[in-house]
């Protein structure tokens, strides 16, 4: 579900100028995919050649790894149950800043890690940026459950897709041991009433559709464009 088309270039741009957001004492969620993935190296070579000492808590697999390559210190949300700030990318993002994430699977994580921040960025190039959402949602689901999510899904006028491994036969397999369904419901009128309908179908673990953006940093063709929310 990776965007292939995304410029890598306007990637880096918008990744490492968030980087500059993490001060000395913080404790920052580390997002996944490869956006942030230039915020955290970023930060490796800020731990590097400033002594900036802070904690990161990883939201995937992918983002320990980053870390633990890059010399971050690492934390976990029991230790530290309250974040400064989250950090990560997104598939989509609409000019109500809601946001549609999960293309690498690890939208669950993101989830409960951004919203454990004081507050979240996301770090996107333009081609992320549209007026209305039309990316299919990821939603994860338990195994046994795929089936009635899929049909419940369907019922909510999405076509659901089990997410297919890459070099492995069969489904996907998050981090948390599920599955992942691709759910398409065309330009999304209402994300926030799609979300409420989708948290409470019965096997679903998380969606990727979040409300809890902070401010967007945007890599356009003519420099970074930094986009808040208003005060909620
Ligand atoms: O599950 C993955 C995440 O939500 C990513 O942050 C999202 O897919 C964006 O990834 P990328 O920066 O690689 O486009």
């Amino acid at each position: 579900m990776k965007d292939a088309s995304s410029n890598s270039a306007a990637k880096k741009a918008a990744g490492e100028a968030a980087a500059e957001l993490v001060r000395n004492g913080m404790v920052v969620g580390l997002g996944t995919g490869s956006t942030v993935a230039w915020t955290i190296k970023r930060l490796g070579e800020r731990v590097r050649e400033e002594d900036l000492d802070f904690c990161g808590v990883p939201t995937s697999f992918q983002a320990e790894q980053l870390a633990i390559e890059s010399n971050i210190r690492l934390t976990s949300l029991n230790q530290h149950p309250v974040l400064d700030l989250a950090i990560d990318g997104a598939d989509q993002v609409d000019i109500n800043l809601m946001v549609i994430k999960g293309g690498g699977a690890a939208h669950t994580r993101e989830k409960v890690v951004s919203c454990s921040a004081k507050w979240f960025v996301i770090v996107a190039d333009q081609s992320k940026f549209v007026e209305r959402l039309t990316w299919p949602v990821p939603v994860e689901v338990i195994p046994i459950a795929f089936r009635l999510t899929g049909r419940r899904l369907e019922e909510l006028g999405g076509k659901p897709v089990l997410r297919q491994g890459l070099r492995k036969d069969g489904p996907v397999i998050t981090d948390n041991g599920n599955f992942v369904m691709d759910v398409d419901f065309g330009t999304i009128e209402d994300p926030r009433s799609l979300a409420a309908k989708i948290s409470l179908i019965p096997g679903v673990v998380e969606h990727g559709i979040f409300d809890n953006l902070d401010e967007l940093y945007l890599a356009r063709a003519g420099g970074m464009e930094r986009i808040k929310r208003a005060l909620r």
